[in-house]
């Protein structure tokens, strides 16, 4: 297995207090990965150092390589980013659409790092790209509303729209950061699966930050555990019982991290119920 991610030694302090720690992960190729760990363990931080958002310390040993390419190397973005950019397909909390444009037109903009600059900046977009921003929209089960302004949809359709432009930008690996964080279960539940789809049907690497642990167990074989930006357990989801979770989010965890009770009749996993306090 080739490895997408390569992380050695990253270190990023904000105002002299350490976000992320000598931090050291792998991430080989078609693999579907859940990062979980208490607020503010470093999860987004360490995502936007992944695609080159933000830039680690200076004077470590730090360096970010994806898909065998430099992002950054002690402190300092590789100045060819922009090229791997185009291989990571990045989903927000937010989802980050334009909400005055079409969603067609967002999803073309997934196809910006493919084209010149000077046929992105006058939004030329040729056939092929407008073919494939189609294809990932019926993907995702939104082609019908392809004309419709982004704004219009709800908060699911619009994280859906926002997996279709990852699709149609032909990323390679994809970071969503807290995808299901403001969903409702049955638009979660899509969102999820449709990430998993990409991952088994396409074979496409997926790190995926979740809040609520039981979709890291429903849907990823790995998972990351981050707890004062470091990886404090790397291994099967298996290991995700109360006792561990416990451990890891201390006094964080409770009834929040889980989902619904609407959720939890449908897809009952008895080895997460809480402890009592
Ligand atoms: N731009 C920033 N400026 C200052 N501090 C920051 C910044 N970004 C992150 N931090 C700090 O870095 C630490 C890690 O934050 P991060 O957002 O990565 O955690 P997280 O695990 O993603 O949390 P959550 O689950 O709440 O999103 C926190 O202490 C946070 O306050």
């Amino acid at each position: 297995m080739d490895t997408v991610i390569r992380v050695e030694g990253l270190t990023k302090s904000f105002s002299g207090k350490q976000a992320l720690s000598n931090l050291k992960l792998h991430v080989g190729t078609g693999e579907m990965v859940a990062l979980i760990g208490p607020s503010g363990s470093g999860k987004s931080t360490l995502l936007r150092h992944l695609s080159g958002l933000a830039c680690s310390d200076h004077g470590g040993a730090a360096s970010v390589r994806i898909l065998g390419r430099s992002v950054q190397e002690d402190g300092r973005l590789d100045r060819r980013v922009r090229r791997v950019r185009a291989d990571i397909g990045y989903i927000f909390q937010q989802f980050n659409l334009i909400g005055r444009i079409s969603v067609l037109g967002n999803v073309l903009m997934g196809r910006l790092g493919r084209i010149s600059v000077l046929r992105g900046t006058f939004g030329r977009f040729n056939a092929h790209d407008k073919a494939l921003a189609m294809a990932a929209l019926e993907r995702v089960g939104l082609a019908d509303l392809a004309g419709q302004r982004a704004s219009t949809l709800s908060g699911g359709q619009q994280q859906r729209v926002a997996i279709a432009r990852a699709l149609a930008q032909q990323a390679e690996l994809i970071l969503a950061d807290e995808p299901i964080a403001s969903l409702d279960p049955e638009s979660a539940r899509k969102v999820m699966e449709i990430l998993r789809d990409i991952n088994e049907t396409d074979g496409k690497t997926v790190v995926v930050t979740l809040h609520q642990v039981d979709y890291a167990a429903r849907y990823c074989k790995r998972v990351v555990a981050m707890k004062s930006g470091t990886v404090h357990f790397d291994g099967s989801v298996s290991a995700l019982t109360v006792p561990f979770l416990n451990q890891l989010y201390g006094g964080d965890l409770d009834a929040s991290l889980l989902p619904p009770a609407a959720v939890m009749r449908s897809h009952p996993l008895p080895q997460f119920e809480l402890a009592a306090a």
